[in-house]
């Protein structure tokens, strides 16, 4: 099981995480609820190794068996959509693009280039180069700034029916509603799931 006990971060003299404990199940989306700023990109920062905790312990995983999501898209103008995922992809897996990309339902646009995209596209687009990564651990910072609800709905029931392991952060009451379970961050400080 992949966990984290007791972890504080601060900066300076804030404190961000506060003795914070979290057990993750193996399957499953489990969403981190909390206000802007109340350490949710820290948390996914600490696990996936990017990020020094001053105290606590993270285990169950190594960062190299993680892949997140930024909260940036991070895309290259110059690339197409479907060049984004076979960058990624070996190419064995090549075939798998047209399926990836229907999972974010941009199955018709794999020859266009980031600047023809709206937010909510790139951020898709940015989704699926995500999940093509092979990893045990999929950290998703608010995969879906811009996307409607109903096609957020729609890509978080096949992202589950993937069974994938998923820990993604939202302050949208939308999001984490349809998340299988949620972890406020805002609340005592010593929190174990
Ligand atoms: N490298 C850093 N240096 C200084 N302060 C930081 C740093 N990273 C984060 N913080 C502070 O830590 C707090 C938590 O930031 P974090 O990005 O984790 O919040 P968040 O819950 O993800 O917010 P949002 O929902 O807006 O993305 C904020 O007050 C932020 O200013």
């Amino acid at each position: 099981m992949i966990s984290c006990r007791s972890l504080s971060v601060s900066f300076g003299e804030k404190k961000v995480l506060d003795r914070f404990s979290l057990s993750l199940p193996d399957a499953g989306i489990t969403a981190l609820r909390g206000p802007s700023g109340c350490g949710k990109t820290t948390l996914l920062r600490v696990l996936a190794g990017l990020e020094r905790p001053q105290s606590g312990t993270v285990s169950g995983i190594s960062p190299r068996e993680i892949a997140i999501l930024f909260q940036e898209n991070r895309l290259l103008p110059w690339r197409s959509v479907g060049q984004h995922l076979t960058d990624v992809l070996p190419k064995d897996r090549w075939k798998d693009v047209s399926r990836l990309l229907e999972l974010v339902e941009l199955g018709g646009e794999a020859s266009v280039y980031p600047p023809a995209l709206s937010g909510g596209m790139g951020r898709r687009l940015a989704l699926a180069r995500c999940l093509s990564l092979p990893a045990r651990l999929y950290l998703l910072d608010e995969p879906f700034a811009g996307v409607d609800r109903e096609r957020a709905g729609r890509i978080m029931d096949r992202m589950r029916a993937l069974g994938l392991p998923i820990l993604l952060s939202s302050h949208e009451e939308d999001i984490l509603s349809m998340a299988d379970r949620v972890i406020p961050l805002d609340g005592p400080p010593l929190r174990v799931l």
